[in-house]
């Protein structure tokens, strides 16, 4: 049996996506668009006291084209914490505006083929690793979100390379992704027994072209090339509440 690769998680992630019924959105009377925004607003202004008590992190953005119309990212200390924050939004009077696009269930993970062993130290006193289990969600301009799986077949099965084939692997993986320093920021979350793929992979950047360059550029590089499996792309702008109302203006 090949060695699994030692994981460590961080804070648990909902990507919650939905859609604006633009029907009951415009039919609506000035009134009762004017509440539903109020108490969206209101369910956003908690997220930066979370933020600033470190206890999560949340992001919100448009989504282009038709497969939703927003998202919100949550990044949160347990599932029940998730669970309490999109059961909160349903309970908005905006909520009945909107119906559900997509979900995803995970959690950040690092794994250990880029780190140098075991030196006795706990790595979750590391700030830098902390930092990235943990992180604060950058207000990039941009997202792109999509899930993945390592190939499980008989010719190419991931899960059957030894360590140290994964690991040789992995390091090109992560040159690659460095070329990107500044540009894109990366934020892998773990969803083997949470969701239908195995990993979701959440790129924030300023210029959205970059998600295209780094993902064509990985698309060469074995690690995706033989064994990388992708589900759909989302990407989108960020939302701010100003930005969001103008965007319902009607
Ligand atoms: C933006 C750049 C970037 C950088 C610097 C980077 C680096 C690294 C490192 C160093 C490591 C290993 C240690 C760790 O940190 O876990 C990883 C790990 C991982 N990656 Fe990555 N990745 C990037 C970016 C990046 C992208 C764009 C993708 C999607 C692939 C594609 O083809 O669309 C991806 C996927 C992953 C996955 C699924 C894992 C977990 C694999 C596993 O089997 O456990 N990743 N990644």
């Amino acid at each position: 049996m090949s060695e699994a690769a030692l994981t460590l998680e961080g804070w648990y992630a909902l990507h919650d996506f939905r859609s604006l019924n633009w029907t009951t959105w415009t039919a609506a009377d000035d009134e009762e668009r004017a509440v539903a925004l109020d108490e969206l607003n209101a369910f956003i202004d908690e997220w930066s006291g979370v933020e600033e008590a470190k206890l999560g992190s949340s992001a919100w953005y448009s989504i282009v084209g038709q497969k939703a119309d927003f998202v919100m990212m949550h990044l949160r200390e347990s599932l029940e914490d998730l669970n309490k924050l999109e059961t909160a939004f349903n309970k908005t009077a905006f909520a009945p505006f909107t119906t559900k696009a997509y979900s995803y269930v995970s959690i950040v993970e690092l794994s250990n083929y880029n780190s140098g062993g075991d030196n006795g130290e706990d790595p979750m006193q590391n700030p830098h690793i902390a930092a990235r289990l943990k992180p604060a969600l950058p207000k990039a301009r941009h997202i792109c979100f999509y899930p993945m799986n390592k190939k499980r077949e008989l010719a190419d099965n991931w899960y059957m390379l030894d360590m140290a084939k994964r690991k040789e692997l992995m390091y090109s993986h992560g040159l690659i992704g460095r070329g990107y320093a500044g540009k894109v920021k990366q934020i892998i979350t773990g969803s083997v027994g949470f969701d239908d793929w195995e990993w979701g992979v959440t790129l924030f950047a300023e210029d959205a072209l970059q998600f295209k360059k780094l993902v064509y550029e990985m698309r060469f590089d074995e690690v995706s090339a033989r064994y990388g499996e992708f589900g759909s792309f989302y990407v989108g702008n960020l939302l701010t509440s100003e930005s969001f109302e103008e965007m319902l203006k009607v």
